[in-house]
């Protein structure tokens, strides 16, 4: 399986690559961005990093790429950028019966479905954690884009995410924690952290796993927690604005601070309370530096 360019935007230093390749985890057509930062062009640049930044109900790979001001700091530091769908899509993918945007298309929970009708295609658990990051450490092996610097989308990576996204990061980081550990970081930004308690949660794990809660509690970061071992120095940062009006019904970052009580992720959770700030693109841009830097050090680029 491959991808077609669909178009190559100069950006910053370096380039936006606009994806599209037939998933086998979601049985369609998935669209992706990636960025590959200006050490990518430059000769012997080596072997460069990669962050996966997943996305909020709502949207598509473009909100971030053109919204969160991630390309400078992917130049900064020398790390590639990519930005996956929310969910599958096509004609013959089911929606939200009511077609709310909290639920089916540009909601895929970063979970696997196993609830008819969507087991077929939301699998974006599978997809985002495992068939993507294979998927595009074939195709740049041998897409002759670049001045011979490889982009290591397997290994030296960190995942961060918005939102429903900063639930798909902590969820993902969390549970492949270990053997073998996939992420050298994980950071999240006005993140979802206990979907299993409020409504936006509810309705995703309800629709996509069903009702049984142990289903619900493998993918939650407030049970996460509590059952994945920090075996390390490793801190998880997040940053959440007090104006964002889904702060206290649905992200309550709290909750995750009180579940690490007691657990060797006490005090490792580094949240970031920020005043005046509300859940739109101008809260995650404006943070999207401390972010970068976070993981730039945890890939070892300083
Ligand atoms: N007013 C928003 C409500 C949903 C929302 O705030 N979505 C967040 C993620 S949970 C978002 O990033 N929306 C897209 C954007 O701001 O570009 C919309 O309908 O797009």
């Amino acid at each position: 399986m491959s991808f077609n360019i669909e178009s190559q935007i100069s950006s910053c230093g370096g380039k936006l690559l606009k994806l599209k390749h037939d998933s086998k985890s979601t049985k369609t057509s998935m669209d992706v961005n990636v960025y590959l930062p200006r050490q990518y062009f430059e000769e012997k640049a080596g072997k460069i990093p990669a962050v996966y930044y997943l996305s909020g109900l709502s949207c598509t790979p473009q909100n971030a790429s053109e919204k969160a001001f991630w390309q400078p700091q992917a130049d900064k530091y020398g790390f590639a950028m990519v930005f996956p769908d929310t969910s599958p899509r096509g004609e013959n993918v089911p929606d939200d019966p009511e077609e709310s945007w909290d639920f089916g298309l540009s909601a895929g929970f970063y979970v696997d479905a196993t609830q008819s009708p969507y087991h077929k295609n939301y699998k974006m658990y599978s997809y985002v954690h495992d068939e993507l990051p294979r998927e595009l450490y074939q195709f740049f092996q041998t897409s002759g884009l670049g001045a011979g610097s490889t982009v290591d989308f397997l290994d030296n990576v960190a995942i961060t995410g918005h939102s429903m996204g900063g639930f798909g990061a902590l969820s993902g980081y969390l549970q492949q924690y270990s053997s073998p550990r996939k992420y050298k970081s994980c950071s999240a930004f006005a993140a979802l952290v206990n979907p299993s308690q409020v409504q936006w949660g509810k309705k995703g794990f309800g629709g996509y796993l069903g009702s049984e809660v142990a289903q619900w509690e493998k993918y939650d970061p407030v049970n996460l927690v509590k059952v994945v071992s920090n075996n390390g120095n490793d801190t998880i940062l997040i940053h959440q604005g007090t104006s964002d009006p889904f702060y206290k019904d649905q992200l309550k970052p709290h909750l995750l601070i009180e579940a690490a009580k007691g657990t060797s992720w006490e005090g490792k959770i580094n949240l970031n309370l920020v005043d005046g700030f509300d859940h739109s693109y101008y809260f995650v841009s404006s943070f999207v530096p401390q972010h970068a830097e976070f993981h730039a050090k945890n890939l070892g680029l300083i």
